[in-house]
């Protein structure tokens, strides 16, 4: 841990001057990381938990936009400020606030961010860091430029089962690797109990400010209980990213970086089993092509999708026929072995003979939360930050986009940020930002 001096010393060099951070500017004599948690309940309350659990830290407000979901909150720091609006949080408390954790649904998730970083707050923000990839881009600019300690909200990024599954890839035991197939069993929509917006709109109750709660996307009528607010936004396009946008942060995590894949991919299609204007569809099937890396077996690497119950196949693999798969994870087919990574699950190895027998060292878990508090006081960047988690986030909406354009093939400029053979798609990197909500670079 480091010394007050060091802290001040690492941090004061790297981070915007000028709205640094409260140790920068010696307010803090309790020498401890002063949080904000933005998002209360749902993961929000998980994540103010596990920071809370960390001995260097200290919550000075809270902000939720329901604030009949804040009596953990206030419970945990009774003396903390509860705000509704995080520009406000953000306006009275600013000089108090070293960092926040933001665990909003997906569409806040940039504008938020945004502005903390703008404002030099280290940021710990839940997946996928943003709800498109033009904004993923911008955070991944923001954060090198800003100097501030990021850190994805993917927990598992720091489990023993993926950090060991990605560690015994790089050491080889399945050789290099041609070709991953991942999936999951969510569903793309079905948490809201709606496929259009609902008939006969209800009023939003009165502890939730609803203007707010909508915040970038166009405004729209409250509906139901649970169709937007909480939960079901995953299922619509304006708000969640379906079940890619859910899960596929957590399960493409541990093939990225094993495979160290560090870049956007050259191409990518889709299929699914139906949509319309307003939610996603509920089964998708996305095949990327990447750039190959160290660890695969050619210049490029295909990597495929499913969710919503469908199974990839085995055929090519070292599985063999009678093994059951996991509901959800990934098949990395390797020259000499194949590996199943479950989602949250210890690594399964096979070989041309059956399931092998060689033992390799197992990583010990992580606290991911706290990772990023360390880096936050010792102005160290731990794994898995903005440029990172913005990589992934970008595949995994890339993927989104080819969901519209069912059965063509998209071509991507990585460093342009352009879909190359397909003018109109590029519309869907970014949104139409609603007034007063623009993000501001
Ligand atoms: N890493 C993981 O394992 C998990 C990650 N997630 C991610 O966490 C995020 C939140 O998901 P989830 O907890 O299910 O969602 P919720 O809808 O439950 O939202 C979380 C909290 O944020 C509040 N909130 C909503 N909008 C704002 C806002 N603009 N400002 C402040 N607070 C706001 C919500 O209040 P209200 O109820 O009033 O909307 C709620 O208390 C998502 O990005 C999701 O992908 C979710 C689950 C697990
Ligand atoms: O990241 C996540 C992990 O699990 C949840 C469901 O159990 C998801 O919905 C969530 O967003």
């Amino acid at each position: 841990m480091p010394t007050r001096r060091t802290f001040l010393q690492t941090t004061a060099a790297t981070t915007f001057v000028a709205a640094a951070p409260a140790f920068v500017r010696g307010q803090n004599l309790n020498s401890k990381l002063q949080l904000a948690g933005i998002g209360c309940d749902g993961k929000g309350w998980s994540d103010i938990n596990e920071m809370a659990g960390h001995d260097k830290t200290h919550h000075v407000a809270f902000c939720d936009i329901d604030l009949a979901r804040t009596a953990k909150v206030h419970k945990l720091q009774p003396d903390a400020p509860i705000f509704q609006d995080y520009r406000e949080m953000l306006e009275k408390l600013g000089d108090k606030i070293d960092g926040s954790t933001v665990s909003t649904p997906d569409h806040m998730h940039a504008r938020i961010t945004t502005d903390l970083m703008n404002m030099g707050k280290h940021v710990y923000c839940q997946k996928p860091l943003t709800h498109n990839v033009s904004e993923a881009r911008q955070l991944r600019k923001l954060a090198k430029d800003s100097g501030v300690i990021t850190r994805l909200g993917n927990q598992i990024h720091s489990h023993s089962h993926y950090r060991t599954a990605a560690k015994t890839i790089q050491d080889g035991a399945i050789g290099k690797v041609k070709e991953v197939r991942s999936w999951c069993a969510a569903t793309g929509h079905g948490k809201s109990g709606y496929v259009d917006r609902p008939k006969s709109p209800i009023a939003p109750p009165e502890t939730a400010d609803w203007d707010l709660w909508v915040g970038v996307a166009p405004m729209r009528p409250y509906g139901d209980v649970k169709c937007y607010h909480p939960w079901g936004w995953r299922d619509w396009q304006d708000f969640g990213n379906g079940a890619l946008g859910d899960f596929g942060c957590h399960i493409f995590d541990p093939v990225f970086t094993a495979l160290n894949i560090n870049n956007g991919p050259l191409s990518f299609s889709a299929g699914h089993t139906g949509m319309n204007d307003e939610i996603w569809p509920a089964q998708t099937h996305v095949k990327y092509t990447f750039p190959g890396t160290e660890y695969t077996t050619s210049k490029s690497i295909p990597i495929s999708w499913d969710d919503g119950g469908s199974l990839p196949s085995t055929g090519g693999s070292h599985i063999p026929g009678d093994v059951r798969l996991p509901a959800s994870g990934s098949i990395l087919i390797g020259e000499t072995g194949t590996m199943v990574i479950p989602h949250v699950g210890a690594m399964r190895l096979y070989t041309g003979k059956g399931t092998s027998d060689k033992e390799y060292p197992v990583l010990e878990s992580l606290n991911h939360y706290h990772g990023w508090v360390d880096g936050c006081l010792s102005g160290k960047q731990p794994s898995d930050g903005f440029e990172y988690g913005g990589n992934l986030t970008e595949a995994v909406l890339l993927g989104n986009i080819a969901v519209r354009y069912k059965g063509e093939k998209l071509n991507w400029n990585e460093k342009e940020m352009k879909i190359t053979n397909n003018e109109e798609a590029n519309k869907w990197l970014s949104r139409e930002y609603r007034d007063g909500w623009k993000l501001d670079s």
